[in-house]
């Protein structure tokens, strides 16, 4: 079945009621992860940890492997964990992030697309007290009030209905075992070593075409 509920074999069969389905499309609903993929929370947690604890052991970006960094700190050190969490714990520590390059322009571009609603979908902290509101406040300092409207936190991005997810973590699991969105992969400096099976797809950076994975989501 096609975006339109109309399988693809009527469509060609009955190219006017194609055309009706077309003209009558639903609107594209895409949704954009904010950590790894607007907003650059790696290369933070790696200059914080620096400056912190100078002359420590530490994990290089060209060696980050697997989602999460918590897990690669505690590989290299068991007492390296306390410390990484205690980085992106820290108040502050959201709002500063830096945002990934073409991000916003891509955002601000994406928000005007004709029959596009864009959101953007992100897990908050479990331990939440700053990263709630920083998150809020990063969306609104560096995207402006419309995109305060269309922030989603969840820890189970699963049971969000959309067709389309930009999202730098490798597998993406919750609560539905089937989403209705496709998950695209955004390359991130933890993803970037992994050999996506077809059909998965990625975007290796902002300047990569996005505006194509969009439309030929809209086409499908
Ligand atoms: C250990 C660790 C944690 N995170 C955090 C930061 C965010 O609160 C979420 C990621 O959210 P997303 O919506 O999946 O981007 O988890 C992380 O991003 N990386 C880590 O290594
Ligand atoms: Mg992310």
């Amino acid at each position: 079945l096609s975006r339109w509920g109309l399988s693809k074999e009527a469509a060609a069969a009955s190219p006017a009621l194609g055309d009706m389905a077309a003209a009558t499309a639903p609107r594209l609903r895409v949704l954009v992860d904010m950590d790894g993929v607007l907003a650059d929370f790696e290369g933070a947690v790696l200059r914080a940890f620096l400056a912190r604890y100078p002359g420590e052991a530490h994990v290089e970006l060209a060696d980050r492997r697997g989602f999460s960094v918590l897990e690669q700190y505690r590989c290299l050190r068991e007492d390296l964990e306390a410390k990484v969490a205690n980085i992106y714990e820290s108040p502050g520590f959201f709002l500063g992030l830096e945002p990934i390059p073409g991000a916003i322009e891509a955002m601000k571009e994406m928000i005007h697309m004709l029959d596009t609603d864009v959101f953007i979908c992100t897990t908050p902290l479990l331990k939440y007290e700053h990263c709630i509101l920083e998150k809020y406040h990063w969306v609104e300092k560096h995207l402006g009030p419309k995109f305060v409207e269309r922030l989603i936190l969840t820890r189970d991005k699963t049971v969000v209905s959309a067709d389309l997810l930009f999202d730098d973590k490798e597998t993406i699991q919750g609560a539905e075992p089937k989403p209705s969105w496709e998950h695209i992969l955004f390359t991130c400096c933890h993803n970037k070593h992994l050999e996506l099976q077809p059909p998965r797809r990625r975007l290796q950076s902002w300047a990569d075409d996005w505006r194509g994975i969009v439309e030929s989501k809209r086409r499908s």
